[in-house]
């Protein structure tokens, strides 16, 4: 444990870095091997990866060092996993740490600052439950030419003019859907997740709604450089983050789109049966 996750006022508090995984086998070996390290050295306790892969990105994570779960064997009762959103909330089934580090596992680069620069808004200031990665996001074209800050089209597109206007207060949130959170695992438990790309977006506001401004935080993780989806994909992950900004701005909470409950509800639920 990382001496500066500990504070006079505080017991010891673990951390567990996940990387949900689909198909990573290029970027896998590496991003585990930087977790790994962390691990290593005490900044982090757990290094676990949720994968549902069929190019191998599983056997080369377990090598790398990473325990490795299959997102179909974490509660198979929910039946088939229905995305990303729907492998981070199986996941909590498994991670133990006291905050909960989320990180894609297609970052080509991964350098340790994903993970410390999500730590380090906690270790700062005690109030913090909810840590949002913010980065550069270049964007790599056909022929391999970059745009140095072209990355993160729905990001721009769709994301952040939306919550300008419906959440003026989440406006200054450099990368809503960034996939490089650390939050209180309590907090984690008590949001519902969405199951696709809209979690992300989903989690941010409903933490913010649920702790307020004061309990969130940016990490500044330097430059991340990732694989693009082509646009017709960016095209469903926008509507799903449409849909999940609109539904909140709507009503109450209220979500037309399905989601797995709040995970603290389950063992309450568990607990009254
Ligand atoms: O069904 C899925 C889809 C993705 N992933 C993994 O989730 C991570 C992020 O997915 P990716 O397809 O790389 O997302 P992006 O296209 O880069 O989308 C960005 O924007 C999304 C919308 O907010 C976020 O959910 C992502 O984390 C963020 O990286 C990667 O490790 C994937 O392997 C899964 O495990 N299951
Ligand atoms: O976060 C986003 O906006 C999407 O993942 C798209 O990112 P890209 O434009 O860098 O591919």
């Amino acid at each position: 444990m990382h001496e500066a996750l500990r504070t006079p006022s505080r017991p010891r508090r673990t951390v567990s870095v996940c990387l949900p995984a689909r198909d990573e086998a290029p970027t896998i070996t590496a991003m585990v091997r930087m977790c790994v390290d962390l691990r290593d050295a005490g900044v982090v306790d757990e290094v676990v990866v949720v994968d549902e892969s069929s190019d191998g990105t599983a056997s080369l994570a377990a090598r790398a060092g990473a325990r490795v779960h299959r997102q179909s064997e974490l509660m198979p009762e929910y039946g088939p996993v229905a995305g990303k959103g729907d492998a981070m909330w199986r996941a909590l089934s498994v991670l133990a740490g006291d905050i909960v580090v989320f990180v894609d596992a297609d970052t080509t680069d991964p350098a340790p600052r994903l993970v410390t620069g999500l730590l380090a808004p906690m270790q700062h200031d005690a109030r913090v439950r909810f840590v949002k990665g913010r980065y550069r996001r270049p964007f790599t074209g056909a022929g391999g030419h970059v745009t140095p800050h072209g990355g993160g089209r729905v990001t721009e597109l769709t994301a952040r003019p939306l919550l300008r206007r419906c959440f003026p207060e989440l406006a200054a949130i450099r990368q809503p859907l960034a996939g490089e959170i650390a939050v209180d695992r309590d907090l984690l438990c008590a949001l519902p997740f969405h199951l696709d790309y809209a979690v992300d977006v989903g989690l941010l506001i409903d933490a913010w709604r649920t702790c307020g401004a004061d309990a969130l935080a940016q990490g500044d993780l330097g430059v991340r450089r990732n694989r693009h989806q082509p646009l017709d994909a960016l095209h469903v992950m926008a509507c799903a983050v449409t849909d999940a900004i609109l539904d909140r701005a709507a009503g109450e909470g209220a979500a037309a789109a399905p989601m797995r409950p709040p995970m603290a509800a389950l063992a309450t639920a568990e607990v009254a049966a």
